[in-house]
């Protein structure tokens, strides 16, 4: 089984290779920088939803691989708060488009006014954090929730929605 991902950021390879590994051992895995033709740094769940569908489309294009995934991270803002929100995409070669969100946590005034300004996340925590490529690792997920949840275990978290959803729907095409 082929299996494509719309990105090489390192949080989510590894986190579609830690699940589809494990209920697909034959799987080989390519990475595709495409894009997401939404916002740097999308601000609604739907741009969020659109963009991991766009790079899970580009992706399929770019591959013909069996499974095409895209994952994508954006805000959204509630009642005056800031929620970093997360989404993905699975899209298959017969067009079919499975879709799923991950978790939502609170990012602190600080960190969203600068959003609000105009700024992207992932400078924004690294400049947080004092350190280099925040979003490849724990991610804001990480520095916000004391560490006990970290991007690779959020995007996971997605990655098995997807895959249970894939099997589900393979169980009713068969
Ligand atoms: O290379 P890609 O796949 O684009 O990975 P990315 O880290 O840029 O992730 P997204 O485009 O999905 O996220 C949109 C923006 O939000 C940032 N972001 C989202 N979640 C984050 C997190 O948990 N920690 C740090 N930055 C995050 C990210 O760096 C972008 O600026
Ligand atoms: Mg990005």
């Amino acid at each position: 089984m082929r299996v494509a991902i719309g990105t090489k950021n390192r949080a989510k390879t590894k986190a579609i290779e830690n699940v589809v590994s494990t209920y697909f051992n034959e799987a080989r895995y390519e990475q595709f920088n495409v894009s997401s033709n939404v916002s740097e740094q999308p601000f609604s769940d739907e741009e969020t939803r659109q963009g991991a569908i766009n790079r899970a489309v580009n992706t399929l294009k770019a591959s013909g691989a069996d499974l095409n995934f895209g994952l994508e991270g954006g805000v959204r803002e509630m009642d005056g708060v800031m929620y970093c929100c997360n989404w993905g995409a699975l899209a298959l070669k017969d067009g079919t488009m499975i879709t799923s969100a991950g978790a939502t946590f609170i990012l602190p005034k600080e960190i969203a006014d600068q959003l609000r300004d105009g700024k992207e996340l992932g400078p924004v925590m690294d400049e947080y954090t004092n350190e280099i490529g925040t979003r490849h690792n724990s991610g804001a997920i990480g520095v916000f929730t004391a560490n006990l949840v970290d991007r690779t275990e959020m995007f996971e978290h997605i990655v098995k929605l997807l895959i249970g959803q894939y099997i589900f729907h393979n169980s009713l095409t068969k």
